[in-house]
């Protein structure tokens, strides 16, 4: 099967290499194109522009950073738009808002083409041993034709329905986990300044009801200032902001979310937008009682 895949970047090059891996013909195409070098490496094809991608392939995949990317690759010149038709299809992996997926849908299928969404849960790891959470919703057909591709990308996939509904649990699982995230952060920060060994603190927290993965995998690594980026805190930010909007939708009321949106924007205002979203431990040191 051939699939064309657009964004190679933290999870489009992993992800477009297990497909290789795993016997799927694949043209890339990325808006720096020297970045699709390790993709060809393992045997992919490029593309010059996303339309040239489309017009190749019968299915194209798209993992961009945010709502503007995800447009703009549909709807700019040489976009995916001017060679979607009939019989084929687009699946959208971009973590975005579900007004951004129903455009691109309305879009997509005006011409006669068919829409998926299906952002991913899981990160630079999961993305590269096929470990994703799927949550695709949109055209049934199109989802049923992309399970080989979906069942190598990930361990579980999830057809959620019409359109928006991949979106909106996408911001809601990651508006857990980013509140998750700082209350993490408070944690190891407080448990080292009142005078505890916060290595003692991940060993509780792993025999506990609240164990977790994060914790196991990303506390060691914290507490040693590394926050190399596996998911970039700048695209954490997003989704918390994208998760406060559904909220404002909905009438929902999400202090917590609120707060953990502010501590990751001040960690933008840092510096820390391309590290890892656990730099935003770094907020929480800036604090120091003076005597
Ligand atoms: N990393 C993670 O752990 C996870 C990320 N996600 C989501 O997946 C998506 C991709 O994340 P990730 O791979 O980490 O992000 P990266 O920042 O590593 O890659 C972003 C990609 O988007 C492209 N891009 C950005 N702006 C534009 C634009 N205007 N036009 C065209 N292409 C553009 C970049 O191209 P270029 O190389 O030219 O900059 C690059 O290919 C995001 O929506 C993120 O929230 C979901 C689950 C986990
Ligand atoms: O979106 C990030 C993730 O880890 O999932």
């Amino acid at each position: 099967m051939e699939v064309g895949f657009l964004g190679v970047g933290i999870m489009g090059k992993a992800m477009s290499i297990n497909l290789l891996k795993n016997g799927f013909k694949v043209t890339v195409w990325n808006r720096t194109l020297s970045k699709c070098d390790e993709v060809v490496a393992h045997g992919a094809s490029v593309g010059a522009t996303p339309a040239e991608v489309v017009k190749k392939c019968k299915i194209t995949i798209a993992i961009l950073s945010d709502p503007d990317a995800a447009l703009s690759v549909v709807f700019d010149k040489d976009g995916v738009l001017e060679q979607i038709c009939n019989g084929k299809g687009y699946i959208d992996m971009s973590t975005v808002d579900s007004q951004t997926s129903c455009k691109i849908s309305e879009a997509i299928t005006s011409k006669g083409g068919h829409f998926l969404e299906a952002p991913v849960s899981g990160s630079k790891q999961p993305a590269e041993t096929g470990q994703l959470i799927i949550l695709a919703a949109g055209d049934k057909a199109l989802y049923e034709e992309a399970v080989p591709a979906f069942n190598v990308l990930g361990k579980k996939s999830f057809f959620l329905g019409q359109t928006g509904n991949g979106a909106k649990m996408k911001l809601v699982v990651n508006m857990i986990l980013g509140s998750v995230m700082n209350a993490f952060s408070e944690g190891l920060v407080l448990a080292e300044r009142s005078g505890l060994n916060p290595h003692d603190l991940l060993d509780v927290l792993d025999l506990g009801g609240i164990a977790n993965p994060m914790f196991r995998g990303k506390g060691p690594a914290m507490l040693r200032d590394d926050h190399s980026p596996a998911f970039p805190l700048k695209h954490q930010q997003k989704d918390m902001r994208l998760a406060l909007a559904l909220g404002d939708e909905n009438g929902v009321s999400m202090p917590v979310a609120a707060a953990a949106n502010e501590a990751f924007k001040k960690a933008r205002s840092m510096g820390l937008g391309d590290l890892d979203f656990s730099a935003v431990l770094e907020t929480v040191k800036l604090h120091k009682q003076s005597s």
